[in-house]
């Protein structure tokens, strides 16, 4: 008796992927591994979602922690991945090997910039000083109107429970808006961030519109496709 594989045609028995608005998703994420399982099997996890989509990645660069992870899984999965390094943390010794494409940028302000040029979404998943900063940062830019992407946080084990909990502190304080609060998205898995941010609709108001803001600041040209 013949089995549905040897029946069915070729293109039928390739697993089914789902179609995103995303093409290309940013990931900030730790330079270390972290010191639960969960973390490492998070980005793995993230890698694997962002592939059954079609998305593509764009991160920090390098095979360091949760950053090699979450690359690997999207290139293996034949995605393209998008690494930018700034040359000083070029070396292998500081940030391994980089899988896919390797941009090399001056330094770390350009990196940012880049990375948030190529992207339609910003992902972070549990990391540490840099992840923070990379995280904050596109969340202000939302804010101030610079971009309007959607921002998740991967809130694996509850690792960002207490930042969650500070910024709820900083809205009945009157220093982070309600509406600015909807920015941050945030999820336990990383199929339901995905899905929450592809419904994503900005409810802020920038300060000033995109095209007013000069994009020159951050290293780019007014046509900088960061604000798209
Ligand atoms: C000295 C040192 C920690 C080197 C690790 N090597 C690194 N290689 C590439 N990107 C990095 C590195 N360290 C930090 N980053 C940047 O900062 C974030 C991670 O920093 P962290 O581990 O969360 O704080 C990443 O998203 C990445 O963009």
């Amino acid at each position: 008796m013949e089995t549905q594989a040897q029946t069915l045609p070729p293109s039928q028995l390739m697993p089914k992927r789902s179609s995103s608005r995303f093409r290309r998703v940013c990931v900030f994420c730790g330079s270390s591994p972290g010191n639960k399982p969960s973390y490492q099997l998070a980005a793995i996890q993230l890698g694997h979602e962002l592939v059954e989509r079609n998305i593509d990645l764009v991160y920090g660069g390098g095979s360091v922690g949760l950053m090699g992870l979450v690359s690997q899984a999207v290139y293996d999965g034949g995605r393209h991945v998008l690494g930018v390094i700034p040359k000083t943390l070029m070396p292998r010794e500081i940030t391994g090997e980089t899988v896919g494409e390797v941009r090399a940028v001056s330094g770390m302000h350009q990196r940012k910039a880049e990375m948030a040029r190529h992207a339609d979404a910003f992902i972070a998943l549990p990391g540490g000083y840099g992840t923070l900063e990379e995280l904050l940062e596109v969340i202000t830019w939302a804010q101030l109107g610079i971009h309007d992407k959607p921002v998740g946080l991967l809130n694996v084990d509850g690792y960002y429970n207490s930042l969650l909990s500070f910024i709820d502190k900083a809205v009945d304080e009157g220093f982070v808006t309600p509406a600015a609060r909807h920015i941050i998205i945030s999820a336990q898995t990383a199929h339901e961030l995905l899905c929450k941010l592809e419904e994503y609709m900005p409810m802020h108001d920038g300060v000033a519109p995109k095209l007013s803001w000069e994009m020159e600041q951050l290293g780019h040209s007014p046509k900088s496709e960061i604000a798209r």
